[in-house]
């Protein structure tokens, strides 16, 4: 058993989703993945910090060949403009004729994923989709396709199973939602 909330730095979180409902959500994903890429390799390329645990409990699904790489959207101070401006960190595989699968724990405004579908584009790849253990669909601020999304929720900060609340939760077995004031 683990609590049902769960403080976190200023903040209260009450539970959302179990643990076993996360796997079951991935275990149906990964059975669409697993029957999509017969006769293929994907290359996942899971987004660090907060993929983590999903890239783990997904590849561990995966009955197919595949490979996993981490990168990560590291945030650098422009010396040109006020606005922060990211740096693709981490890839260090060659992406061409690649089935490439984006891993996100969660998408949100999918400014994120918007802008490493523009940075991989210089790469000729065969293929390139998203998959993400949450969607946020309210919340899309970019026409994204995200064929693979395992669950969508509502629009509410959630922390746990690798997401964070300013570092803290990511240890969460379970997923987390604020608890309202
Ligand atoms: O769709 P968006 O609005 O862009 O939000 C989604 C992104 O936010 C989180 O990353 P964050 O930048 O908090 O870094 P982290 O993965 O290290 O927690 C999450 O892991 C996604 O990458
Ligand atoms: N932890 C966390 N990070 C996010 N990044 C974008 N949306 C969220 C969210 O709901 N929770």
């Amino acid at each position: 058993m683990s609590a049902t909330t769960v403080e976190l730095h200023d903040k209260e979180f009450e539970i959302y989703l179990r643990e076993s409902q996360i796997k079951l959500a991935i275990e149906k994903l990964a059975a669409r993945i697993n029957q999509d890429y017969a006769g293929r390799t994907p290359l996942f390329l899971a987004v660090l910090n907060g993929s983590f645990m999903f890239a783990s409990d997904l590849m561990k699904e995966m009955r197919i060949p595949c490979e996993i790489s981490f990168v990560k959207l590291a945030s650098y101070q422009n010396t040109q403009s006020t606005g922060s401006v990211k740096e693709l960190v981490g890839l260090n595989e060659n992406l061409t004729g690649r089935d490439v699968i984006i891993l996100e724990d969660i998408v949100d405004t999918g400014h994120t994923v918007h802008q490493l579908l523009e940075k991989l584009q210089t790469h000729v790849t065969a293929t390139i989709e998203i998959a993400s253990l949450l969607l946020k669909p309210a919340c899309l601020q970019h026409e994204l396709q995200i064929k693979y999304a395992a669950l969508s929720i509502p629009n509410d900060f959630v922390v746990g199973y690798g997401l964070d609340y300013n570092g803290l939760g990511r240890n969460l077995r379970h997923l987390y939602k604020i608890k309202e004031a």
